[in-house]
């Protein structure tokens, strides 16, 4: 079946595009990769996004207004992957998350994802799965990562235990013991804190606007990480909490920023500092949690997302990780950079065989369900039995 992947994540850049073809179940999964491509939102909307991100008021016919304004750029990018021919028998569009609050104590976590998947069936003729996340929150998941589960299928190795390491405005792992061990542990994956997020809006503010993230690690590269403060952040109850767990910008966004930055202030850190520490502060997470909550430590890290072309990020991992050979998904023969659109098509693809996506370990619900809620075209040429 060929599947489009939709996905645009907490960096807010744009629109990541995947076109599959995809075969199999679970084990036997097979994907091919077809093409992709990244659509950027126009800035006016991406403001708009980022703003609402950052709590700001909308009235609800401006909120129903940004809703299908996503949804538009989302069929716009399936309907621009596929060279204007209708290939595709089934979108998996994620959307764009504008809201993240996971699960406290008793009180269900909620997530939404604006670019309703209704709209996009409808402007592309085809059928849509979307909101993905919601099955799972329901039942007392995080909802968050979905990713890992898709991981284990495409990317575990018969002797090789493999950490598989996204870096995008958040990072989040997918631990995946190898496959031939006689007693495995299970797949588990968690939100491991600030990817390039903390970066980005530190680059903005430190370039005054000028720049929009630090291409390659370049700037960082230049400075000294203060590995006091950076043993300091760490010690927050984010970095300690076991998992399950799961973040966004509402907790590694501005604010969190400020208060970086006033630290950096006290230690009178120039801007290459800053972000040389705060690059340390997402490598250390990274690192931090995988010897606190990792059964044992992979024999491979694989990265994948933005922040894997970030070489001082990927240095200061390696050099955190030492012995652990860190390369990219690449390497591992699926696309570093599309990942997240391929694991949606995947997903999309799970429902309609009536496969359950979510992981348990991973998201804390109690029981494995089945994703996302499908739209069908209004057109029932696209509509698939
Ligand atoms: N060449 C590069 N050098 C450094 N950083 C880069 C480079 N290319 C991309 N990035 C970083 O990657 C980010 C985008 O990554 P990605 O598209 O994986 O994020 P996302 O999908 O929005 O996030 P998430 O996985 O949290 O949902 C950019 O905002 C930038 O910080
Ligand atoms: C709520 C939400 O959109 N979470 C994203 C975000 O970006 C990375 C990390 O935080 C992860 O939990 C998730 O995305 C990936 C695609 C996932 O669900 O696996």
């Amino acid at each position: 079946m060929r599947v489009i992947g939709l996905m645009s994540g907490t960096s807010v850049d744009g629109i990541d595009a995947a076109l599959v073809e995809i075969s199999g179940s679970i084990h036997d999964l097979t994907v091919q990769f077809l093409a992709g491509e990244t659509y950027p939102y126009p800035s006016d909307l991406r403001e708009k996004i980022l703003a609402v991100c950052g709590g700001a008021a909308l009235s609800m016919a401006d909120f129903a207004q940004l809703d299908d304004a996503i949804a538009t750029q989302f069929a716009q990018a399936a309907l621009s992957i596929q060279n204007g021919q209708a290939i595709a028998d089934l979108i998996g569009s994620h959307g764009q998350t504008v809201y993240h609050q996971p699960p406290l104590k008793k009180e269900l976590g909620y997530s939404l994802q604006l670019g309703r998947g209704a709209t996009i069936a409808d402007q592309t003729g085809i059928t849509t799965v979307s909101n993905f996340r919601e099955a799972d929150i329901a039942i007392g998941g995080h909802g968050a990562p979905l990713v890992p589960t898709v991981d284990a299928a495409l990317l575990s190795h018969p002797t090789y235990s493999r950490c598989v390491q996204n870096i995008g405005g958040i990072g989040n792992v997918a631990y995946l013991p190898a496959t031939s061990a006689t007693q495995p542990s299970p797949m588990r994956g968690w939100d491991t804190g600030p990817g390039n997020v903390l970066l980005d809006l530190a680059v903005e503010h430190l370039s005054q606007g000028s720049r929009t993230y630090d291409q390659d690690g370049a700037w960082a590269a230049t400075g000294e990480p203060c590995q006091a403060l950076v043993d300091r952040w760490l010690q927050q109850d984010f970095f300690q909490q076991l998992p399950p767990k799961s973040t966004g910008r509402e907790h590694f966004g501005q604010s969190y920023l400020q208060t970086c930055l006033i630290d950096a202030n006290a230690y009178q850190l120039n801007p290459a500092e800053i972000l040389a520490t705060l690059t340390e502060l997402t490598a250390a997470s990274i690192a931090h949690s995988y010897r606190t909550f990792l059964p044992q430590m992979p024999d491979q890290i694989l990265l994948c997302g933005g922040g894997s072309r970030n070489l001082c990020l990927k240095q200061r991992i390696q050099s955190r990780l030492s012995d652990i050979p860190v390369m990219t998904t690449d390497e591992a023969g699926l696309s570093a950079d599309f990942k997240e659109a391929i694991a949606f098509a995947v997903l999309a693809y799970w429902r309609h065989r009536k496969i359950p996506g979510n992981s348990p370990e991973t998201t804390g619900a109690s029981k494995a369900v089945l994703l996302g809620e499908i739209n069908y075209a209004r057109e029932n040429f696209r509509v698939i039995a």
